[in-house]
């Protein structure tokens, strides 16, 4: 089978999923290569160990070609679903059914951070994202010469963005690779879907 039919019948049949979502969708974006493959697998791994003990190595992860639906059982089942980031395109298709958005960014890329912001700014201002809780992960941060939160904040003009938000905005730094405050991302997951229903 060609390569583009797979994608296409790949994507019906993951719209033909999402209509049945319900109230524990949570949706992950960012751009190409940002981590999101990587932390769902550890979020995954975290949940499982109750969010204790070693998470050991690292796995291997490929670019997403399409979307990736992960369940993680903390107290409630929350479905995760990562869009790659060559989805961007079609994004917004995915946006009427989750109730929370974590929207990834890599601190240790400073070229790729005005086109995260571009991204951020359309997800903020769309109508059908406006009352989903959004956790902003700036990951990464284990790399040398990663920018600082404090950096990333001021040159994407963090404060401004969410004073004008209608979201409820929150925003850690992680490394999905070492597991630095995964632990605190699936605390933020298991609070707003909690809030949610
Ligand atoms: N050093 C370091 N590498 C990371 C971290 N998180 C992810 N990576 C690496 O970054 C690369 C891309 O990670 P992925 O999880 O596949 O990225 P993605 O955001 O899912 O990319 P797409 O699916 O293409 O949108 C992989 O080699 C990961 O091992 C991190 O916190 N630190
Ligand atoms: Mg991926």
């Amino acid at each position: 089978m060609r390569a583009e039919l797979r994608v296409g019948l790949a994507w019906l049949s993951e719209l033909r999923l999402s209509s049945g979502a319900g109230s524990g969708m949570c949706l992950l974006l960012g751009a190409t290569g940002v981590g999101k493959s990587l932390l769902v697998k550890r979020l995954q791994k975290l949940s499982s160990r109750d969010g204790k003990g070693d998470l050991g190595d690292p796995p291997p992860t490929r670019p997403t070609v399409g979307t990736n639906l992960t369940d993680i059982v903390a107290q409630k089942k929350i479905t995760i679903r990562e869009l790659g980031g060559c989805m961007g395109p079609i994004w917004s298709s995915y946006y009427g059914n989750c109730h929370s958005l974590l929207f990834m960014v890599d601190a240790s890329n400073p070229t790729q951070l005005s086109a995260s912001c571009v991204q951020l700014l359309g997800l903020l201002s769309a109508e059908e994202l406006a009352k989903a809780s959004v956790l902003i992960l700036f990951n990464k941060i284990d790399l040398p010469c990663y920018m600082t939160i404090e950096e990333m904040k001021s040159l994407i003009r963090l404060p401004d963005l969410m004073a004008c938000a209608k979201q409820n905005i929150t925003t850690l730094e992680i490394s999905a690779w070492k597991g630095t405050g995964l632990s605190d991302v699936l605390r933020w997951l298991q609070d707003t879907h909690r809030t949610n229903g």
